[in-house]
C-alpha cells in the first residue's frame, strides 16, 4: 500500500524506516534496532534527505537507550556511550549538516547533565532519550512553517493565482519527518489552490525525482510533470515556470548552499530565464561556522549508481566516472531567498 511515512517510531522504542531504495515499486519497512543499523541504512540511502538522516540517527540512539539490556554504571559511562554513538552517526554522510548539529546538541545536553549533581543516572538517561525523540515532532512543525512562508512569498512576488513550480531531487515527506521543505512549499500552495503544475526533475543518478518526488506528487494528486534533468532549460522556456524551489543539505553563513547535484545548474538557468530561485530548509541547516560554500564537504557516491540501473549495467565497462552527490549554489543565484520556519531571508542576510 502506498505510504509517505518515511519514519515510524513508537514510545516502546520501535523504529522502522521505509526502504527508499525499493520505491516506487515496493513500500517495504525495515526495522532499525540500533545505531549501527541506522548508520548502514543512511550510508546505503535506504533513508535519505538531510532532516530524515538526523531524525533516524537520533531515534536509533533512543532505541538503544530504551533497552533494559543497555546498562551503565555511571553518568560518565552514559556520556561516553552517547558521544561515541553520535560521533559515529555523523560519519554516515558528510554533506548534510543536520546530523552534525543534532549530534552536537545531544552531546552538549549529555555533558550538562553529567556535570549536574542534582541529576542522577536514570534521570539523565530519560532526559537524553526525550531530547532525541523530540526531533520527530519538531521537524513536522518546522516543515509546515517553511511551506506556508515560502508559498506566501512566491504568491506575493509573482502576484498571480496559479503558479508553475519546478523542483529538484526529493524534499518531501520522504526526506523529512513529514510534509517536506521545498515540497512543503508545493503542498502549501496546493492546499490554497495556487498550483497550476509542478515540474519535477528526474535527478539522476539516484533518481530522487522520478522515484520519490513523482511518487509523492501523484499520491497527493498534485498536477505534475516529470522531466529529465537535461530538459530543465527547455521547460523553463516553454512552460513559463514561476519559481524553482529546492532543498538544502548545508547553507554557509554567506548563503552559499550545498544541495543535490544539478541544483547549481538549475540556479544558473533560472537566472538566465529571470525565474525566482528559492532554497527551503530548516534554520538548523545553516552552518554559521563556515564562511562560504567552498568549505562544505561534498560527498562522492559509488560509481555504480551511475553505471547501473539496479543490477543492469547501462554504461560502458571501464569508463571513469565522477559522482559527486551535491554541488554548491552561490548565494547571488538564490534570488527568491532562503525559506526557513522563521521566515524568508535574502541569501546574503542570514543572521545566527
Ligand atoms: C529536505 S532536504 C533533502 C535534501 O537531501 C537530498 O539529498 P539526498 O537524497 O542525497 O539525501 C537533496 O539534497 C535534498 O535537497
Amino acid at each position: 500500500m502506498a505510504t509517505l511515512q518515511a519514519i515510524k517510531y513508537d514510545d516502546t522504542g520501535k523504529l522502522e524506516i521505509l526502504d527508499q531504495l525499493q520505491l516506487p515499486e515496493s513500500c517495504t519497512y525495515i526495522s532499525i534496532e540500533n545505531v549501527e543499523d541506522a548508520w548502514q541504512a543512511i550510508r546505503q540511502m535506504k533513508v535519505r534527505g538531510a532532516p530524515a538522516i538526523a531524525i533516524v540517527g537520533c531515534l536509533s540512539l533512543a532505541v538503544e537507550l530504551k533497552k533494559p539490556s543497555v546498562a551503565f554504571q555511571s553518568k560518565g559511562e552514559l556520556h561516553t556511550f552517547v558521544k561515541q554513538r553520535m560521533d559515529h552517526l555523523v560519519t554516515s554522510r558528510p554533506t548534510a549538516v543536520n546530523m552534525q548539529l543534532a549530534a552536537e546538541a545531544c552531546t552538549k545536553l549529555s555533558t550538562r547533565l553529567t556535570a549536574e549533581d542534582s541529576t542522577d543516572l536514570e534521570a539523565a538517561r530519560r532526559a537524553i532519550t526525550k531530547h532525541l525523540e523530540a526531533t520527530l515532532a519538531n521537524d513536522v512543525a518546522d516543515n509546515h512553517a517553511i511551506g506556508d512562508h515560502g508559498a506566501r512569498d512566491i504568491l506575493q512576488k509573482r502576484n498571480k493565482d496559479k503558479l508553475r513550480i519546478m523542483t529538484h531531487c526529493n524534499t518531501g515527506s520522504l526526506a523529512t519527518a513529514g510534509y517536506g521543505t521545498a515540497l512543503g512549499i508545493v503542498r502549501s500552495l496546493h492546499k490554497s489552490g495556487n498550483v497550476d503544475r509542478v515540474y519535477c526533475t528526474e535527478t539522476r543518478p539516484y533518481n530522487q525525482g522520478s522515484r520519490l518526488t513523482a511518487f509523492e506528487l501523484v499520491y497527493e494528486k498534485i498536477p505534475s510533470t516529470l522531466i529529465c534533468d537535461n530538459m530543465a532549460a527547455a521547460a523553463m522556456k516553454q512552460f513559463g515556470i514561476d519559481a524553482v524551489v529546492v532543498g538544502a543539505d548545508r547553507v554557509a553563513a554567506n548563503g552559499d548552499t550545498a544541495n543535490k547535484i544539478g541544483t547549481y545548474q538549475l540556479a544558473v538557468l533560472a537566472k538566465s530565464h529571470q525565474i525566482l530561485f528559492y532554497v527551503a530548509a530548516p534554520f538548523s541547516s545553516i552552518d554559521f561556522d563556515i564562511a562560504n560554500g567552498a568549505a562544505i564537504p561534498i560527498e562522492e557516491r559509488p560509481h555504480g549508481e551511475m553505471t547501473h540501473t539496479g543490477s543492469v549495467r547501462t554504461a560502458a565497462a571501464g569508463i571513469d566516472c565522477w559522482n559527486p552527490g551535491f554541488d554548491v549554489t552561490p548565494a547571488e543565484l538564490i534570488t527568491g531567498g532562503i525559506v526557513t520556519e522563521r521566515g524568508v531571508f535574502p541569501a546574503h542576510q542570514l543572521v545566527r
